[in-house]
C-alpha cells in the first residue's frame, strides 16, 4: 500500500433511508469512509448495523426505493451521478463485488467460463476467444484446478470453496480497482476460510486493489484488514488502523466484541452473546448514543446526544462520551 498516495474511495456523510411502514428506516447515518488504493478496510458489525446497506450504495445497488444522501467519489467519479452507461461500465470495470452467495454472482444455467467470457466482452469490447483467455488466466490466477475443464463447469458442479474462487475471479475479470466483499467466506468451513483470505490478500498485492470487506467476525477482520470500521445501528463507533483497535479498543460496543470473540469462535448465529440486550430498532431508535441502552457505562449525557467522533490516537477514533473514564478503566485485550 502507498500510504502517500490519494483515496481511490470516499464517501462523506453518508445516509441511507428506507420507507418502512409509515415512516423511514435510517439504516446509514452519517458514515464517513476513504481508502487508498491497496488499503483493505474491514466494516465489522453484527446482523443489521448497515455494512450491506453501505456497500451496496458503494457499487449503487440499492433498491429505487431507498433515498441516499451525502457523497461517494470512487476514482475521481461522482458515483451518485453516475448516467446509466457510466453505471455499467463502473460496475465492473472501476469496482466489483463478491458475495457470501456465489449464487448471487453466476447464473445457474450457463457454464461458468461462458459468463466470465461475455463479462469481458461486454466491458472491453474483445473476442470470445479473448474473453475465454482471460478466463484461464484468472482461473489458473485464483489456483482452480484444471482450470480449462473447469471452465466448463456449471456453478453447481463446483464445490463451495472453489465456486467462491471462480466468483473472485468473475469479480477480477475486468481489472477493478476495488473489489468489495460481502461476507466472502462467512459460509465455508474455517480451512478453506482462510484459503480464501489469503488468496484475496495475494490478489491485492498483485493487483494494488482496495477492498472493503464486511464481515461480523472480528477475527477475519484482523487476518485480511489495514484498517477496521465498527459499526452499530448505521453508524462508524470505532474505527482506526488495525492493530490500534485491537490493541486499544476505545468503544464498548469494540470492546464487547472482543471479549465475545475471546470466548471462541462463534457461529452466525450465536455471536455477541457477551454483549446483552440487542441492537435498536432502526424506526424508533434510542435518542442519542444508540449503544446507550446496553451500556454498562451509560451516562444521562449519553442519551442526550449522538457523541462525536474523538481521537484517540492518531487515526484512531470513536464515539464515546465515556472515553477517558473507559481508558482509565483499561486492560490490555490480547486479541491478536
Ligand atoms: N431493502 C430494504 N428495505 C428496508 N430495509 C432494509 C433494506 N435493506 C436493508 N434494510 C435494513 O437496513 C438495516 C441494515 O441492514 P444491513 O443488511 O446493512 O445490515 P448488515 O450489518 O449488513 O447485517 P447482515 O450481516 O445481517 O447483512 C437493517 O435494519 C435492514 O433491515
Amino acid at each position: 500500500m502507498n500510504s502517500t498516495s490519494a483515496p481511490i474511495v470516499e464517501a462523506r456523510n453518508l445516509t441511507v433511508d428506507f420507507a418502512a411502514g409509515r415512516g423511514m428506516i435510517r439504516a446509514v447515518c452519517g458514515v464517513d469512509l476513504s481508502l487508498k488504493p491497496g488499503e483493505t478496510l474491514a466494516l465489522l458489525g453484527e446482523s443489521g448495523s448497515g455494512k450491506s446497506v453501505t456497500l451496496r450504495a458503494l457499487m449503487r445497488l440499492h433498491p429505487k426505493s431507498a433515498k441516499i444522501g451525502g457523497t461517494i467519489q470512487v476514482d475521481g467519479e461522482d458515483v451518485l451521478a453516475l448516467s446509466p452507461s457510466a453505471l455499467r461500465a463502473y460496475r465492473g470495470k472501476t469496482v466489483s463485488m463478491i458475495f457470501q452467495d456465489p449464487g448471487l454472482a453466476f447464473d445457474p444455467v450457463y457454464r461458468i467460463g461462458d459468463q466470465i467470457a461475455e463479462t469481458v466482452m461486454r466491458h472491453e469490447g474483445v473476442s470470445r476467444a479473448e474473453g475465454r483467455k482471460r478466463g484461464l488466466e484468472l482461473f489458473e490466477r485464483v489456483r482452480i484446478p484444471s482450470p480449462e475443464r473447469r471452465l466448463d463447469n456449471f456453478p453447481h458442479e463446483m464445490s463451495g470453496g472453489m465456486r467462491q474462487r471462480a466468483m473472485i475471479a468473475l469479480a477480477l475479470a475486468c481489472r477493478p480497482k476495488v473489489l468489495l466483499a460481502d461476507e466472502p467466506t462467512t459460509a465455508l468451513d474455517a480451512t478453506v476460510q482462510i484459503q480464501v483470505l489469503l488468496l484475496l490478500r495475494e490478489l491485492q498485492r498483485e493487483f494494488g486493489l482496495a477492498i472493503v470487506f464486511v464481515t461480523h467476525d472480528i477475527g477475519v477482520a484482523v487476518e485480511i484488514a489495514d484498517r477496521i470500521a465498527v459499526m452499530y445501528a448505521g453508524r462508524i463507533v470505532e474505527s482506526g488502523a488495525c492493530r490500534d483497535v485491537i490493541r486499544n479498543p476505545s468503544h464498548p460496543y469494540t470492546r464487547g466484541l472482543l471479549a465475545s470473540r475471546a470466548h471462541g469462535t462463534l457461529g452466525k448465529d450465536e455471536r455477541l452473546h457477551a454483549i446483552p440486550g440487542s441492537p435498536p430498532d432502526l424506526s424508533a431508535p434510542p435518542p442519542g448514543c444508540a449503544f446507550g441502552p446496553r451500556c454498562d457505562n451509560f451516562i444521562e449525557t449519553c442519551a442526550a446526544d449522538v457523541p462525536p467522533e474523538v481521537t484517540v490516537t492518531t487515526g484512531h477514533m470513536a464515539r464515546c462520551f465515556r472515553l477517558g473514564a473507559l481508558a482509565e478503566q483499561a486492560e490490555p485485550l490480547a486479541a491478536e
